[in-house]
């Protein structure tokens, strides 16, 4: 049987709303509670939770798409935007070193089982942040813990990025350890053993990995995490709004595109999700959060479409998938409760990929 996906539960859910709050909204309305009934009111605040789509919508995402498959990439372009993927990132972060994404100070709301298994019992505990960028997860984390035992790794395939996360004046060999790694290789790396990582932290990675090399990515997952270990995921959901923007030429394979600065990116539908955790670990969460976000002053509307997991590497004699007690939900909907976080990525996209003018995006966007 294939595994499924569990739906957060309502006392999470009521959790997570009364602690999280968008400063930025005018009515700083909770997470989750900002449920767009009056259509007519639709610019009266900076973002919708749970944003419904309705047929003409889903018409327009598949249209636009359908445009896209008309005019990929061109094939003797395909190998060269594959095989420069890392040296593309490099450029990305000797451009922006640590100026582009935000620190996601958003995990203790997201992922309070994080923080449960690395202040639990307050001993050694071990997280990698995989594809850490500036290591963005990496600082917050060792700064918000409160275990000063905990030890951060942060990996990332992009030479410059590691430099990057070395130079932050937060950086202390003490607490952390960052390093070159392509999650995507053929092993786990030299730095660490196996079986030694307590969560394993996947923020707008996975995306940036050709399809061909999920396999790969999982299996290094699995060796990296304890038995019992947690893997945190968001990332990119299909018919994000990044995703149908996207112009002429820049579609790679199917949901894959190539971005105007060489950076690629994959839009995951819940399912593949499933599919790629759940032969090897319990899905405990895998939602799927749409929104919509406003700007007032132009009165335009972006449809974000994000997913989030947590999956856990099963103790011996344990089968994944998803526990039998649990119920199973793969679609979205007003209880999923993965409201909260947002990703800087809108404007990865490059001013040519976007009908957006620029600073389009809300300052609620920028948390
Ligand atoms: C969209 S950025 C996200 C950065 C960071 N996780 C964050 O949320 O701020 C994607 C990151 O994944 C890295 N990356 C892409 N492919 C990778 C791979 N195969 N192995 C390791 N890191 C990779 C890129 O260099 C980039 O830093």
């Amino acid at each position: 049987m294939e595994p499924a996906v569990t739906p957060t539960t309502t006392e999470d859910i009521k959790k997570r709303e009364s602690s999280s709050r968008d400063v930025n909204s005018p009515s700083s309305a909770p997470f989750g509670g900002r449920l767009l009934v009056d259509e007519s009111t639709v610019f009266e605040q900076n973002a919708w939770d749970h944003a419904t789509w309705g047929e003409e919508q889903e018409q327009h995402a598949r249209n636009e798409i359908a445009r896209q498959n008309l005019n990929p990439v061109p094939q003797e372009l395909v190998e060269t935007y594959h095989a420069e993927a890392a040296e593309n990132w490099n450029k990305f972060y000797t451009k922006n070193e640590n100026k582009f994404f935000k620190d996601r100070h958003w995990l203790r709301i997201e992922f309070p089982e994080l923080f449960d298994m690395i202040e639990a019992e307050a001993g050694e505990k071990n997280v990698m942040e995989i594809g850490c960028g500036a290591g963005n997860t990496m600082f917050p984390l060792i700064i918000e813990s409160k275990n000063p035992k905990l030890f951060v790794y942060a990996c990332d395939f992009s030479s410059t990025a590691v430099d990057v996360v070395k130079n932050n004046t937060e950086y202390d060999p003490k607490r952390g350890k960052a390093f070159v790694w392509d999650l995507a290789g053929d092993d786990i790396p030299p730095e660490v053993e196996p079986e030694s990582m307590d969560v394993l932290v996947l923020i707008f990675v996975l995306s940036a990995l050709h399809p061909d090399r999920w396999e790969h990515a999982m299996n290094n997952l699995y060796k990296l995490l304890k038995p019992g270990g947690l893997i945190v995921f968001r990332d990119y959901g299909r018919y994000d709004m990044a995703q149908l923007r996207f112009k002429k030429n820049r579609l790679l394979s199917d949901n894959f595109y190539v971005r105007g600065d060489g950076t690629r990116v994959y839009f995951f539908e819940s399912d593949e999700i499933v599919k790629l955790f759940g032969s090897r670990f319990t899905i405990d969460q895998n939602a799927v959060d749409r929104r919509l976000i406003v700007n007032r002053l132009r009165k335009v509307k972006m449809y974000r479409v994000w997913l989030q997991g947590k999956f856990r590497k099963p103790l011996a004699g344990q089968a994944p998938g998803v526990p039998s007690e649990t119920t199973v939900r793969t679609d979205e909907s007003a209880e999923d409760g993965v409201d909260g976080p947002v990703d800087t990525a809108l404007s990865l996209d490059t001013p040519s990929d976007s009908p957006l003018p620029s600073g389009a995006a809300t300052p609620s966007l920028e948390a």
